[in-house]
């Protein structure tokens, strides 16, 4: 049977948990409570599996400033007052402090000219305390974020979305600088649980530049036969029937049910989506792109929303900025430069 390995070895949890975790607190109990159809043995822990790899990170920098003096450095550009980004971005800044990085901002007005972005874009690629710059999109419309991105030193390309990035990505015999966070976050839950993926059937629900398409790549270089379905594609839910991963990135609300899903079957669910509930504490709640209960009842193992990848995204961001940081110690050349 696909998969039966999963079930043997249960949930997808980290190794180690630490003793803050281990303590009940109500919190815990109530989402226990609200998700308690499903078996804790399906879920892929994504918040637990980023506190580790956050934990290793930390080990990594503390060692890096003592042997060579030096601390990673990322730099976060957010662009206008949208209530999402903010939060992003604050959680971006927090899990830097937490593992011992350098963050620098700049908040910049949503009417900021798009010389002015192109302006502190450049001063962080010159800057030699940074080795990771993010400017969190969207952008305001007046804005071209190609322009924007395409400014963005390559070396310092933590989002990975720079096209020479992805194209390397598309590229066999070829590595990309970086991976873009969310994708590799997808790939990293599946290798952390052992998700076999080389000969699999994947699915990738979506196609945009930062999830879909890289997340379909990132597969189709581990082995996997991939089919990417969008919304033009007929019948997309009985394609994704036949696959054993499924990564649902389509942007739309619980979209992926039960019915799209084949017993057995690994869902990695990217989507965060507010969906209204007068019983939650701010009149809405969490959803993913899947609908959570009908597709757990199918599923060997499925990430929850939240808690799933996108704790993950952020840990990527940080093992991509460590990674720009240990370059800049060995002095490895990149091509181009
Ligand atoms: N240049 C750029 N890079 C990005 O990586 C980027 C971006 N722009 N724009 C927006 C999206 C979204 N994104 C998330 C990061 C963390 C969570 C996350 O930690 N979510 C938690 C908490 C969710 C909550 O409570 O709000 C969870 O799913 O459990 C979610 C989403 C990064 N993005």
């Amino acid at each position: 049977m696909a998969l039966s390995c999963h079930r043997q070895t249960g949930a997808c949890r980290p190794a180690a948990r630490s003793s803050r975790r281990a303590a009940p607190r109500p919190s815990t109990a109530v989402v226990a409570a609200t998700a308690s159809a499903v078996p804790a043995s399906k879920l892929i822990d994504g918040k637990g599996i980023a506190e580790t790899i956050r934990s290793e990170i930390a080990k990594e920098v503390a060692v890096m400033k003592q042997q060579h003096g030096l601390t990673p450095g990322l730099a976060v550009v957010l662009v206008g007052s949208r209530k999402d980004s903010e939060t992003y971005v604050r959680s971006k800044k927090k899990a830097c402090a937490e593992v011992g990085f350098d963050s620098y901002g700049s908040d910049l007005p949503a009417d900021v000219s798009e010389e002015e972005v192109l302006k502190v874009v450049e001063a962080y690629n010159a800057d030699p305390r940074v080795h990771g710059i993010l400017v969190q999109l969207p952008l305001p419309k007046h804005i071209s974020e190609k322009r924007i991105l395409d400014a963005i030193s390559i070396e310092k390309d933590v989002d990975g979305f720079h096209p020479l990035n992805i194209g390397s990505l598309a590229m066999r015999g070829r590595d990309p600088l970086f991976v873009p966070c969310t994708p590799k976050g997808c790939i990293e839950l599946l290798e952390r649980c052992k998700v076999p993926i080389s000969g699999r059937k994947a699915c990738v629900i979506g196609r945009s530049n930062i999830v879909g398409m890289p997340a379909a790549l990132l597969l189709q270089r581990r082995d996997a036969t991939v089919t990417m379905v969008h919304s033009k594609t007929p019948d997309g839910q009985r394609i994704c029937a036949e696959a054993d991963i499924v990564i649902a990135a389509c942007g739309v609300a619980e979209m992926v049910t039960g019915d799209w899903i084949k017993p057995g079957a690994v869902v990695i669910d990217v989507g965060i989506n507010a969906k209204d509930d007068p019983t939650a504490k701010k009149g809405y709640r969490l959803v993913g792109d899947v609908e959570f209960e009908s597709a757990a009842a199918k599923a060997s193992l499925i990430t929850p929303v939240p808690g799933g990848v996108g704790p993950m995204t952020i840990a990527m961001l940080l093992q991509n900025t460590l990674e720009s940081a240990r370059r800049a110690v060995t002095g490895e050349k990149v091509a181009g430069h």
